[in-house]
């Protein structure tokens, strides 16, 4: 069955999000869990808290299978004391029941309705939003509930609205059929597929730096940039989730989804404007020309200690690290090696095209915690100052202390002719004092109540995800690719280095960044 997205007229590509007022409840399915108490919740209280969610129109529901009273899942949310997190407490209220029985969620309806109709909200015109912070096994059967039980009386401006966590799908099957399922209950603009990395300060600004800078865009193709790295590495390992990351592992929980969804943004084309369906419109060509990952192009590593987690299984080849490169192919349907070439003449009014290396690079239990987006320029032709300095480098640090900064060649202040590497640094602690960044979530979240799936992943899109990673993740879960063991608090595996390198990036030695202090 075709899973292209067929828009109507009416679509809201060509509309203006219009602010949204009146009766609005959100319900957090799974409100026991891990994630509701770190993100969900906290994201919950900061919108409260910036006057985004008004005690008079909004309401807030946790579901869960757990028998909790209010005051127990305010306790569980409760970590510090204010008078705005004792006012925001009151907004919210607990229903237990099951996910796929029928009385939990008509008792969840009645709640819901009892809430509305407080607050004199005529039929239809109330807001629900479902947030379902859920392990997706039970999105089926969840949905299947809201939309039989749940769902707002929508046609008189009022809405139903479902998040949904990732992973969506465990390969490309698992997640078509998912997404079949999810469209069989509703529409594509009732479905936000939340992916945390595009509400990151630095992720957003990827199209603001590249589309409204005259300065990168000569720059930005395989002419000057001899390779990408987009890299997530934790100095932490799964603390309590191993038992959800074994059957997942590192490419279903990082790379398929927030490093994918990042590299999109870096090497997607202009889109038309900023409308939301224009720019996934970008990301899902962008995902369609790349090939699936080679095995050969790929370094997959498991941390010692792993294992020692009681819920993973002894004989566990997952995956903690990974290190892949990705390249396009070329418009005739060739792969040249490394140096692959993509071309979207026919597709874009202006042509861009690259041969660039992407390196998408994850890991947990390594030597620091970051998120960078690092771009390597190629060498100077005709280089008169013999400088073995390095090459340029365009870093994009998305945390933490966010910045970017440009590595460059420098003459060493004095009064010898010598160089030095030095950068060009724009530290968002240092430039924007007293800026505080929101948090991804809260960003996300307020997008949904708002209406806005820029930040949101696409149907489409998520099936162009899938067909990358699904050929290797099939052989990794067949047993044919062996995770290389790695030191907890190490770099990884030698051999990730050496993938590097073998994509043509070069380490500049003994240069390090180092954030400026206030
Ligand atoms: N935790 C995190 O940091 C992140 C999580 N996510 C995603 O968010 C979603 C929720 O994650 P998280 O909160 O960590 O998950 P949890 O394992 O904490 O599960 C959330 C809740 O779901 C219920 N639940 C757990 N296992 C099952 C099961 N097998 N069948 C039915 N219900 C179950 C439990 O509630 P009860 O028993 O009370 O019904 C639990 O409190 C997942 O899709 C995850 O991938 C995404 C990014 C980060
Ligand atoms: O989705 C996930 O993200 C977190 C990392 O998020 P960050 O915003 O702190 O970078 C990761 O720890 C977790 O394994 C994964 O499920």
């Amino acid at each position: 069955m075709s899973t292209a997205i067929v828009r109507s007229p009416s679509d809201d590509r060509d509309l203006d999000i219009v602010p949204e007022t009146g009766c609005l409840s959100i319900i957090v399915l799974g409100a026991s869990g891990d994630l509701a108490k770190k993100k969900t919740f906290p994201a919950l209280y900061h919108l409260f808290k910036q006057g985004f969610l008004q005690s008079h129109e909004v309401h807030i529901f946790g579901y869960a299978r757990t028998k909790l009273s209010d005051e127990g899942l305010r306790d569980r949310i409760r970590g510090w004391e204010s008078e705005d997190l004792v006012n925001f407490l009151h907004l919210i209220k607990y229903v237990s029941g099951s996910y796929d029985q029928e009385e939990g969620f008509v008792l969840l309806d009645k709640e819901i309705s009892r809430h509305e109709s407080l607050r004199n909200i005529q039929v239809g015109t109330s807001r629900r939003l479902f947030y379902l912070a859920l392990p997706p096994s039970v999105y089926p059967s969840v949905c299947k509930m809201i939309r039989s039980y749940c769902m707002n009386q929508s046609d008189l401006g009022g809405w139903t609205r479902i998040v949904v966590e990732k992973p969506f799908g465990k390969d490309l099957s698992s997640a078509e059929e998912l997404s079949s399922h999810l469209g069989e209950l509703f529409t594509e603009s009732q479905l936000y597929r939340i992916d945390h990395y595009l509400g990151k300060e630095l992720v957003q600004n990827l199209l603001v730096l590249r589309f409204a800078n005259r300065l990168f865009m000569p720059l930005w193709n395989r002419d000057n940039i001899a390779n990408i790295q987009i890299v997530f590495r934790e100095d932490f390992g799964t603390e309590g989730r191993g038992g959800y990351f074994d059957q997942y592992g590192i490419i279903r929980d990082i790379i398929q989804n927030h490093l994918l969804q990042v590299f999109c943004l870096v090497a997607m084309e202009k889109p038309v404007s900023l409308k939301p369906e224009y720019i996934r419109d970008e990301k899902v060509k962008v995902l369609q020309s790349v090939l699936p990952i080679a095995p050969e192009d790929v370094v997959l590593g498991q941390y010692d200690g792993y294992k020692d987690d009681p819920t993973v299984s002894q004989d566990s080849n997952t995956p903690t690290l990974q290190v892949s490169s990705c390249g396009f192919i070329t418009k005739d349907g060739k792969v040249k090696d490394w140096l692959l070439f993509y071309f979207l003449l026919a597709l874009t009014k202006v042509p861009f095209s690259t041969g660039v290396p992407f390196i998408l690079k994850a890991g947990k239990a390594l030597n620091s915690r970051k998120a960078e987006i690092r771009v390597q320029f190629k060498d100077v032709p005709g280089d008169i100052l013999s400088q073995s300095q390095g090459r340029n480098e365009f870093v994009i640090r998305l945390q933490p202390s966010e910045a970017m900064y440009m590595k460059l060649t420098v003459k060493k202040p004095g009064l010898e002719m010598s160089t030095i590497q030095s950068e060009l640094d724009l530290s968002y602690g240092q430039r924007y004092q007293g800026v505080q960044i929101p948090e991804a979530y809260e960003r996300l979240i307020l997008d949904t109540i708002r209406g806005d799936q820029q930040h949101f992943v696409r149907r489409d899109e998520l099936k162009a995800a899938w067909e990358i990673f699904t050929p290797l993740l099939h052989k990794i879960d067949g047993g044919e690719m062996k995770s290389l063991p790695y030191k907890p608090g190490s770099r990884g595996p030698a051999e990730a280095d050496e993938l590097l390198a073998k994509a043509g990036y070069v380490q500049t030695h003994g240069y390090i960044w180092i954030p400026p202090t206030l």
